[in-house]
C-alpha cells in the first residue's frame, strides 16, 4: 500500500478528549452479548450481570465491558499511514481496572498513540485510552487496543523497519502457555447469531454481520468480534477461579490468535501462577487456539 509516512518527521498525534456514556441497559445487553446466562437463565454466578437479583440496587458490570469505552474514540488516522479498513483485525486488548465500575456513567476518554510498528506484511497500531468518570474526575480504567492492519506494512521504507512504542514491553506482550494440566477448563457454545447480538454493544463493523464484506476480508462467513471472544474467556475465569466475583479482576490481556465463527464452541483452559491466571481459548470444532493471555486478580488465596 502506498504511503507518505516519513519516519524522521514522525511525532505521535494529539487527539481530542471524547465523551462516552453508558446506562444499566448497555451493561446488561453487553453481558448477554458475551454469553452470560445463555445456558442457564438463573445461573447463580451470572444473573447479577443482567438483572437486579435478591434486592440488589444495581446490576454488576463485567470487567471486559470497559473495553467498549475506547471503541468510539479510536477513529483516528496516523498522518501518512494508509490502510484498507476492511483488512483491519483486532490483534490484542490489554485492560487495567482501577476503581469499581459504576452501573451507569458518563466518561471522558483521553486517547493517545502508544505504538506504531512496521511488520512488513502489516502495520501494528497500539492506542491507549484512559477513561475518567466525568463527575468525580477519577480514573476508572485504561485500555490498550492493538490493531493489526493487514497489507499496510512496509510503510516506513527504512532499515530497521519503523517501530515506535511509549510502553514498557511487559504490558502487552504475549504469554507462554504452561506445559502442565490446566487448573480448570470451561466449555461454552457461542450462538450462530452471537456477533449480531454482540454488535448492539457498539461495534457495527460489517465484518461481523455482512457475508460479502467478510468474503472481501478473506473469511468464509462473518466472524465474531475479538472482544466478544475475550468476554467469553474472562467470564469463564470469573466463574471457575473467582467463584463468580468479578470485582477480583484487576487487569486483563488477550491476544487474538485466530478468527472465530459464530456458533463455534469455545474451550477455555486456565492455569494459576500466583495471582495471575494464564489462559488459552480454543475452538473445539477446529481444535485451534484462538485467544491467549492472562488475568491478574486481587486477593487470590491458595485454596481458590
Ligand atoms: C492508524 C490506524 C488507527 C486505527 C484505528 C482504528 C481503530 C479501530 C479500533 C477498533 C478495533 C476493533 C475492531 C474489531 C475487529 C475484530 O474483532 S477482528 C476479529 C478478532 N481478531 C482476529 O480474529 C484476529 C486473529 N488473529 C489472526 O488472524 C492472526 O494472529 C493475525 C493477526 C492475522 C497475525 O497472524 P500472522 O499474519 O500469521 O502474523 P505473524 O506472522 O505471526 O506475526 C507478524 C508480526 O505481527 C505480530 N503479531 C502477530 N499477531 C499479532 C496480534 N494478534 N496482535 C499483535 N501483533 C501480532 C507478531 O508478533 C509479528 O511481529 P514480529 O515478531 O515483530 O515479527
Amino acid at each position: 500500500m502506498s504511503s507518505d509516512f516519513d519516519p524522521d518527521r514522525f511525532s505521535p498525534p494529539k487527539y481530542p478528549e471524547t465523551p462516552y456514556a453508558y446506562s444499566e441497559r448497555d451493561v446488561a445487553l453487553y453481558a448477554l452479548g458475551v454469553g452470560a446466562c445463555a445456558r442457564d437463565a438463573v445461573d447463580a454466578d451470572e444473573l447479577k450481570y443482567v438483572y437486579h437479583e435478591n434486592g440488589q440496587k444495581s446490576i454488576q458490570v463485567l470487567p471486559t465491558f470497559t473495553a467498549l469505552f475506547s471503541l468510539g474514540s479510536l477513529k483516528f488516522q496516523v498522518p501518512g499511514l494508509e490502510f484498507d479498513p476492511r483488512l483491519l483485525l483486532h490483534g490484542q486488548q490489554y485492560i487495567e481496572i482501577y476503581k469499581p465500575l459504576p452501573t451507569s456513567a458518563t466518561l471522558n476518554n483521553r486517547v493517545s498513540l502508544a505504538g506504531l510498528h512496521d511488520k512488513g506484511k502489516a502495520a501494528v497500531v497500539e492506542m491507549e485510552t484512559k477513561s475518567y468518570d466525568k463527575d468525580s474526575g477519577a480514573l476508572l480504567c485504561m485500555n490498550l487496543t492493538t490493531v493489526f492492519l493487514r497489507g499496510a506494512g512496509g510503510f516506513s521504507k527504512s532499515s530497521p523497519p519503523f517501530s515506535y512504542s511509549n510502553y514498557p514491553n511487559d504490558k502487552g506482550s504475549s504469554v507462554k502457555i504452561p506445559k502442565g494440566q490446566p487448573f480448570a477448563v470451561f466449555e461454552d457454545c457461542t450462538l450462530p447469531s452471537q456477533a449480531l447480538l454482540y454488535r448492539l454493544s457498539g461495534d457495527y463493523n460489517p465484518l461481523h454481520s455482512d457475508p460479502m464484506i467478510a468474503k472481501l476480508a478473506g473469511f468464509t462467513l462473518p466472524i465474531l468480534h475479538g472482544l466478544c471472544t475475550l468476554g467469553f474467556a474472562v467470564r469463564a475465569i470469573i466463574k471457575c477461579i473467582c467463584r463468580g466475583d468479578s470485582n477480583r479482576v484487576k487487569c486483563i490481556l488477550g491476544r487474538f490468535l485466530l478468527h472465530v465463527y459464530p456458533g463455534e464452541t469455545l474451550v477455555t483452559e486456565m492455569w494459576l501462577e500466583g495471582s495471575r491466571v494464564i489462559y488459552q481459548t480454543k475452538v473445539k470444532e477446529r481444535s485451534r487456539a484462538v485467544l491467549s493471555g492472562y488475568v491478574d486478580l486481587h486477593g487470590l488465596s491458595s485454596s481458590v
